[in-house]
This record gives structure tokens, C-alpha cells and sequence, in this order.
């Protein structure tokens, strides 16, 4: 139908544009949709050719729009209505089979005009005698239509409901394994309201709004048919209210993706604000900014209110436009219509009038209703393409943990997934697990002209700890993000063992790697749930407990009111700065890395806990044999690193012992923990 009505449209504007169009109405040269006859000519003459000539106009603007199908740049416009559909076909039994049910009900309400029109003629004594056999047939007819409207109701309903899931896992699946450049480019909101908006629209719009398209045209090919049948002068009349409902329906389905368009992202905005706020309230709240806040997010929601006011006016034009055309086509039928009833040269029966002007009436609704289904493609159209941008995306020089773009309701183990990835390297048991960065420049892909590291040297051997130090922003943190490859250099090269991490399999280097970062995120559950998440299967207590004493974490929990069931609350609210830090040294550990990065880690820690944690975090790198990259500011944490890289203009101006380093009155270390400490002394006065 959209085809028909785009292509409806484009027949149209070339009629109207066509330099030749004054040439003669029957012009062999002209396109057959482009040769004009006065409709009533040949319709009094002969009724059955409007139909051919409506079919012909159907077909030929077919092929007009697919001979004119060129590409456009509106994004919307480059999804094909095949492309959304294809969507649909994990359930085309199911879909099948409700449009079928549907087929069914619309095709027996159709007699209902043709009965009644029966029963006016037998009541006014021109019509059949029988009309206890007709009211019973009738019965029967509406029964099978219930029965038929129920079912329909019910598998398209499930239909929609298995392809908004099937959907919505894709699609988070394919969120998931995009590159972390593509997180730095896109706001949450945005990417939620695809899974939470767009998701449902596209599914609502394959299974009822198909439904309704298909009902409305059975009504609409059915009505056209039967008014034809019943009077095919009078038909005219009808046919004449069509162009305007389709044009009208045309102007708005435009206006209506523009403006369902901005109503996505407006409404993005807001959900990025709300869910950005509350997941912190208690930033909001300590700066009292509640009332900032709440405004914030009105202003934001009501210029969703602004473009829904717009979208309102759209529609009550759009119906009000609508109906007003019905209404005075059917004025034109009842005049007509009343006309031929009276006049005996002309007959007509006051039943066939009746069921004529239902038809008619039939037909300008289902027409209008079609017109409605096409806005709300246009919108699918739209929501669809936001879908596919992110199902169809590879990412770029990334290769995921989560290999396979096809999800079933099984694929959530991590080790499987990986397995997958069969052309990529994993390194033999044992392995020499010797971190080196080889002259490693980089810059952040959202930021080109920012060059962060400039040709990095740093090598980290098994067993031993190297401290991290640097300014603020000299990019220490970059450095553990380039080692678990959130991000990979722009030059140079990081090798563990030799091969080059860009050859690993990402899922496996990152099973070798832990990271504990600057403000570790813990997810809503209990202690023992966050820690096993580092793992895949079942991870008896036993394994958990290990991990916590590894880490010097054993005591803490069990002091906590539920030990190691204790709910953490969302990203570990419900736990102290430092025991969240310790939790996440837990987690890091309980995998047993052959690489640990701690970014900061003991920040939140009082002096006692970070003398515990740094002895384990020492005992645990002899044990494991672990390369541990720490990036630390404090003393202490330096002072139990084995060696210290001073990060200076991006890069490693220094590399030595604390001692030696502090040894040396020129050293960078020494100027910054000199400078830190008499900025402490300046601020005490
Ligand atoms: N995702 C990102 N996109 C763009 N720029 C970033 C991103 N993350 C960090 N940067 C920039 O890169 C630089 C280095 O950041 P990094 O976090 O590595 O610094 P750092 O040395 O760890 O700082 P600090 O000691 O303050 O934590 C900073 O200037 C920062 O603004």
C-alpha cells in the first residue's frame, strides 16, 4: 500500500510537472497513468472499464516508482518496506495466520451493508419474503467473523510480543559488542530509547498496523467492487472523494515523520536526563540541585509536549479533512442516490440505496484508515532504520566478546561466545605473560587533535608491580584502557608474551586481564553475585571466599550485615566508597588474571585498609605470577611498587625504584610529590 500511495503520488507530480502534458489525452508517447480520459465518459458507457483503468493507474504508478527508484538521503526513505518486513519472518506462521483470521473477518462484515439493504427492500415489500432465513444467515455470518476477529486479535498480539523480544535481544546484543568509541559518541538515553521506543513501534506496525493495512484494503477493494456492482453511475459520485483523502493522507504521513523524528530525539534527551540524574542522586542532592533538576528535565519534556501539540494538530486536520470529504462524497450519493430512487426512467431500490451508501461510507473510511496506516509506516520506516543502524554495524577494528550476530534465548555464556572466534589467537598455558608497550601513541577517536600518549616504552614483567604515576590527565587510565583494548593505538604496539594484543582473541585476552578501576561500578545484587561476575558458570562459595581472603576482603564482608549476601543497591550504593573497592579487587581476583590493572584503586581506602590490600595485592602478584600495572598517587603505593614510570607529555620520561627515583633532587616524581606536599603545607597556612 505505501507503494501504491508513494507511487500514487509520484504518477501525480509527473503528470502535473510533464512538459509534454498538453499534448492530446491519448497520446500513445505519454506513460498510460500520464493519458487522461474524463472518467464519466466512459463510465456510463461502459461500467466494468473504471475498474481495468484503476488497475492499469495502480500498476503503471507500480512501475513508475520502481523505475524512478533512485537513492535518496533521506534515511528513512533508504530503508526498504522489504528490509522492515523481513523482521517479521521468524513468525510468518503466526502472522500468517492471524492476517488470514483477519482476511476472514473483514470479508464476512463486508455482507453486512448487502443484508441490511435486503432487509429495507423486504420490509418496504420490494425485496426477497424471507426474512427469518436472511436474519439467520446473517447470524451465522457474524458469528465466524467473532470467532475470526478474536484469533486474530490474539496471534497478532503474540506475534508482536515474540518479535518486540527477538528484537530487543538483537539489538542489545549488538549495542553490546560495539566499540567503546561508539559509547563515547552516543548519549545512553538515546541507545535506550531505541530498545525501550522504537523497538515496540516497529513490532506494533508488522503485526496490527499490517493487519489493519490489509483489512482496510479487502474493505476498500470489496466496497469499490461492490458500489460498482450496485450502481455503477453513481460510483463516480464515490470515487471522486478519493484523491482528496489521499492527498491529505500523503501531506500528513510527511509532516508526520518529520515530526515523529524530532519527537525521538527530544524524547531521547529526556530519558538521557532522567536516567543520568537519578542514577546519581546523591550528587544532585548533596548540591541541592532537585529543583534544577526537575526543571531541566519539564524543559526537555515539554518540547516533546511542543512537537506532540503539533503532532495533534497534524491529526485533527488530517481526520477533520477526511471527513469532510467522506461526508460530502456521501452527500453527493444521497442526492444522486435519491435522485435515481425517484425517477423511474433511472430505478433504483431505497435497499440498494442503503447498502450503496454504506459502501461508500466504507470505502472513504478504510481509504483514510489506510492513510493513517501509512503515517505510522513512515514512523516504522523511521524507528526501523535507527534499529538497523545498530544491528547492522560492525565494529570498527573491534572484535567482541560476543561473537555471533544471531541470538538465541541460550547464548549467555561468555566462554561459548568466545569460542567462536576460532581465527583469532589465545596463548599456550603458562604463557610468559611480560606486558610491553612499544612506542604507543594514541588519541581518543572523539577527540583526533588531543594526541594523549606519544610514543610510550614500558615493559611490565611477570611477578612484578609497576607503579603508574603522572599529573592529572597525562593519561595514566588510558594506558589500562589500551591494555584491555576499549581502545586500540593509533601507532605503535602492546604485546603480552610477545604477540601483539591486536592478534588476541579479545574475549580470551580479557579473560587474562582484570581491571580494578578508578570508581568501580558494582551491579545491583549481593556481594558474592558481584564478585562471581567476573566468572561464567557456577562458582561454588568456596571460589568467592578464596578470592575475598586473596584480596584482604574476607573480614570486611563478613562484618556486613548479610556477609556475602548482602545486596550492594544499583552500581553498589548501598556499601562505603572503600568497600566497594574492595569488592572490586575481589572480582578482579577471584579470575586469577595473569594481568591486574589497579587505576587508583586504594583511593577510598583509610591507611590501615591500604596497607592490608597492598600486602595481598603483592602476595598475589608473586602467587600468580601476575603482571600488575598500578596507577597510584599515594606514597605508600608507590613506595610497593617495584619500579615507577613517570608519565610526562605522553611519555614514560622515568623509569625506576621509588627510591631511586626520589634519590635524584631533578626527578619528576620527586618535583610532584615535593609540589603535592607543599600544597598540602600552603593550604594548612
Ligand atoms: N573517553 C574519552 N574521550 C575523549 N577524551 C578522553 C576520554 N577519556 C579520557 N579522555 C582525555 O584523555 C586524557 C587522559 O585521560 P586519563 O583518564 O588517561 O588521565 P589520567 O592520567 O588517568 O588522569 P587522572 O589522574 O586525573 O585520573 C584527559 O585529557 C581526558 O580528558
Amino acid at each position: 500500500m505505501l507503494r501504491f500511495v508513494a507511487s500514487f503520488r509520484t504518477a501525480l507530480v509527473r503528470r502535473a510537472s510533464h512538459p509534454s502534458r498538453l499534448a492530446l489525452p491519448s497520446d500513445p508517447r505519454l506513460p498510460y497513468h500520464l493519458r487522461f480520459r474524463p472518467l464519466s465518459s466512459t463510465a456510463s458507457s461502459k461500467p466494468l472499464s473504471i475498474l481495468t483503468r484503476i488497475q492499469r493507474l495502480v500498476s503503471s504508478a507500480t512501475q513508475s516508482l520502481n523505475a524512478s527508484a533512485t537513492p535518496s538521503d533521506d534515511p528513512e526513505r533508504k530503508l526498504q518496506l522489504s528490509r522492515l518486513l523481513s523482521l517479521a519472518r521468524p513468525e510468518k506462521r503466526l502472522v500468517g495466520f492471524a492476517l488470514s483470521a483477519q482476511l476472514v473477518s473483514a470479508s464476512s462484515i463486508m455482507l453486512f451493508p448487502l443484508a441490511l439493504g435486503k432487509v429495507v427492500d423486504t420490509v418496504t415489500g420490494t425485496g426477497p419474503t424471507d426474512l427469518n432465513s436472511l436474519v439467520l444467515i446473517m447470524g451465522g455470518v457474524f458469528s465466524v467473523s467473532a470467532i475470526a476477529s478474536a484469533t486474530r486479535v490474539a496471534a497478532m498480539s503474540l506475534a508482536g510480543s515474540r518479535i518486540s523480544r527477538q528484537l530487543r535481544v538483537s539489538l542489545f546484543h549488538s549495542i553490546l559488542r560495539q566499540e567503546t568509541a561508539f559509547f563515547d559518541k552516543r548519549q545512553s538515553g538515546e541507545l535506550i530509547n531505541r530498545l525501550s521506543s522504537d523497538v515496540p513501534l516497529v513490532s506494533r506496525t508488522l503485526t496490527e498496523n499490517l493487519a489493519k493495512i490489509l483489512r482496510n484494503a479487502v474493505t476498500s477493494a470489496s466496497s469499490m467492487s461492490l458500489i460498482l456492482y450496485l450502481s455503477p453511475k453513481l460510483s463516480l459520485v464515490t470515487i471522486c472523494s478519493i484523491p482528496p483523502i489521499v492527498g491529505f493522507a500523503l501531506i500528513f504521513g510527511r509532516t508526520a515523520r518529520r515530526l515523529s523524528r524530532e519527537l525521538v530525539d527530544a524524547l531521547a534527551a529526556a530519558t538521557q536526563i532522567a536516567a543520568e540524574r537519578t542514577g546519581a542522586i546523591r550528587t544532585v542532592r548533596t548540591f541541592g540541585a532537585e529543583e534544577e533538576e526537575s526543571n531541566r528535565y519539564t524543559k526537555r519534556v515539554d518540547e516533546t509536549y511542543n512537537l506532540a501539540k503539533k503532532v495533534a494538530i497534524a491529526d485533527g486536520l488530517y481526520s477533520g479533512s477526511v471527513q469532510l470529504s467522506a461526508q460530502m462524497s456521501l452527500l453527493g450519493v444521497l442526492w444522486f442516490g435519491g435522485r435515481m430512487v425517484t425517477n423511474p426512467a433511472d430505478p433504483m431500490t431505497i435497499g440498494a440505496l442503503t447498502s450503496f451508501a454504506m459502501y461508500a461510507v466504507n470505502l472513504g473510511v478504510s481509504i483514510s484508515a489506510m492513510g493513517t496506516s501509512y503515517g505510522q509506516l513512515t514512523r516504522a520506516l523511521g524507528a526501523g532504520h535507527r534499529i538497523f543502524e545498530v544491528l547492522d554495524r560492525d565494529p570498527e577494528g573491534y572484535s567482541s566478546t560476543i561473537a555471533d550476530k544471531t541470538v538465541s534465548s541460550q547464548s549467555t555464556s561468555r566462554t561459548s561466545d568466545m569460542e567462536t572466534e576460532t581465527s583469532m589467537l589465545t596463548l599456550q598455558p603458562g604463557y610468559d605473560a611480560t606486558v610491553r608497550f612499544n612506542n604507543v601513541h594514541f588519541h581518543y577517536p572523539t577527540q583526533p587533535k588531543a594526541s594523549i600518549l606519544r610514543g610510550v616504552d614500558l615493559e611490565v614483567r611477570p611477578g612484578e608491580i609497576v607503579a603508574i604515576a603522572g599529573g592529572s590527565g597525562s593519561g595514566k587510565s588510558t594506558i589500562g584502557a589500551l591494555l584491555s583494548r576499549l581502545y586500540d593505538p593509533t601507532e605503535g604496539r602492546i604485546s603480552i608474551g610477545g604477540t601483539s594484543i591486536a592478534d588476541i582473541d579479545t574475549g580470551w585476552l580479557r579473560s587474562q586481564i582484570a581491571v580494578v578501576s578508578q570508581e568501580p561500578i558494582l551491579f545491583d545484587g549481593t556481594v558474592a553475585e558481584n564478585i562471581r561476575y567476573a566468572m561464567t558458570g557456577n562458582v561454588s562459595l568456596e571460589v568467592v571466599q578464596n578470592a575475598a581472603r586473596a584480596a584482604a576482603s574476607h573480614e570486611m564482608i563478613m562484618a556486613l550485615p548479610r556477609q556475602y549476601e548482602t545486596k550492594v543497591g544499583e552500581r553498589g550504593s548501598a556499601l562505603s566508597g572503600g568497600q566497594r573497592a574492595r569488592t572490586a579487587l575481589c572480582r578482579a581476583l577471584v579470575r586469577e588474571p595473569r594481568v591486574l590493572v589497579l587505576d587508583e584503586h586504594s583511593a577510598a581506602l583509610d591507611a590501615e585498609s591500604e596497607r592490608a590490600v597492598g600486602q595481598a595485592v603483592h602476595n598475589a602478584a608473586t602467587d600468580l605470577n601476575m603482571a600488575v600495572v598500578t596507577i597510584a598517587h599515594r606514597t605508600s603505593s608507590l613506595r610497593r611498587a617495584n619500579r615507577v614510570a613517570v608519565l610526562v607529555d605522553g611519555k614514560v620520561a622515568e623509569l625506576d625504584s621509588y627510591v631511586n627515583l626520589m634519590r635524584k633532587p631533578q626527578s619528576h616524581l620527586r618535583r610532584m610529590l615535593v609540589a603535592d606536599v607543599s600544597a598540602v603545607y600552603q593550604d594548612r597556612g
